[in-house]
């Protein structure tokens, strides 16, 4: 008999022979697609058992089998056709749930997307539950006024402008964490955290809620593991050589509890990172997904919760919650 290495080496090469005449002939394009075609894992909780959290156990992991429903740890990943949003939005409103949302719009960025974010997340964005917007700026007179409706607020936040783009993006870790000592666990007991950079486009709801809430990068949902972008620098605090999933930081949430262990533990291995000179290849985003691995997420969100049209079509996106922007990255970035 082969040994499995062997035969798991040429399976490899086999694959990356095609991947390269198909991109030579097609471009990125065909990888893309036949990226979607390999299978996600499969949910390992027998077949027909639900999840025992009070409102999770509403949720149908057995109403897509297309698709990975629950992780290994057993949280469940949302996606359309496992809830009934009715449910969820009844449970909350008993329980008088208060969401905030979190967004920063520091330099160009606020006349490049504010304005689309927050009227679109009016339409989408946990509508029916009383949420709180926390615009963070340099600029704050420049914030488009908004009407609002029933029990939405918005509060206006000014932070200093960095220097640098990535250090714009990795000290939202800083001024979320104060944010939620300053007001936030005042005023909501969830808290999501949002890339100003997209737009809502269909309901992304209180079944989004939990302890813990972690977003699938809608590049990697389908990628194996080894392509993964990681940080792999030994010198980084966010470094790593294994892990669950490939997770987003445009989105992320969660009690606030929670979500400021998080923010805490990230802005501290980022900081820790500048004393020792090295910078996390994907920044804010390499420390979430090493915070995420030691701390497993009590939920995870499908990338229909934020999806790039870059990618076409993929049958399993049944619907599309958040979209990414155009980004223009020569124009706005410093
Ligand atoms: C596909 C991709 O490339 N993803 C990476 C990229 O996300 P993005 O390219 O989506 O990062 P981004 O440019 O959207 O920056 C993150 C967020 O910071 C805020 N912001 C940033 C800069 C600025 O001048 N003003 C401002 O307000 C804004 O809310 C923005 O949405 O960069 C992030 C931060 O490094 C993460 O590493 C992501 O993995
Ligand atoms: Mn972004």
């Amino acid at each position: 008999m082969r040994p499995l290495h062997r035969t798991k080496g040429f399976v490899i090469l086999i694959f990356c022979t095609v991947l390269g005449l198909l991109m030579t002939t097609y471009g990125p394009n065909s990888i893309r697609f036949l990226e979607g075609l390999i299978p996600m894992d499969v949910c390992p909780l027998p077949y027909g058992r639900k999840l025992w959290d009070g409102t999770d156990g509403f949720l149908d992991l057995w109403a897509r089998t297309d698709v990975q429903t629950c992780t290994y740890w057993g949280a469940p990943i949302i996606w359309e056709g496992m809830f009934d949003p009715s449910v969820f939005d009844q449970l909350h409103k008993e329980k008088s749930t208060r969401v905030a949302l979190t967004v920063f719009a520091v330099g160009r960025y606020l006349d490049a997307y504010l304005l689309p974010f927050l009227m679109s997340a009016e339409q989408y964005f946990m509508v029916g539950l009383p949420v709180t917007y926390y615009v963070f700026t340099d600029y704050p007179e420049k914030i488009p006024s908004l009407k609002l409706g029933q029990g939405r607020t918005l509060e206006v936040i000014q932070v200093a402008r960095e220097n640098r783009w990535q250090d714009v993006s990795m000290m939202r870790m800083k001024t979320i964490t104060d944010a939620i000592d300053g007001h936030i666990h005042h005023q909501c007991e969830y808290v999501f955290c949002f890339d100003v950079d997209q737009i809502f486009t269909g309901r992304f709801g209180s079944e989004a809620l939990g302890d813990s809430v972690a977003l699938l990068h809608s590049f990697y949902y389908h990628r194996p593991k080894m392509f993964y972008t990681y940080d792999h620098n030994p010198k980084s605090e966010a470094y790593m050589d294994k892990g669950d999933f490939y997770y987003h930081a445009a989105v992320f949430g969660g009690r606030w509890q929670k979500v400021r262990n998080l923010t805490e533990a990230c802005y501290q291995g980022i900081m820790k990172d500048k004393e020792n000179e090295v910078e996390a290849l994907w920044h804010d985003e390499s420390h979430l997904n090493k915070y995420l691995f030691l701390h497993k997420p009590t939920k995870v969100l499908s990338p229909e919760y934020c999806w790039s049209m870059f990618i076409g079509h993929r049958n399993d996106i049944r619907v599309h919650r958040l979209l990414w922007a155009q980004k223009q990255y020569n124009a706005l970035r410093n």
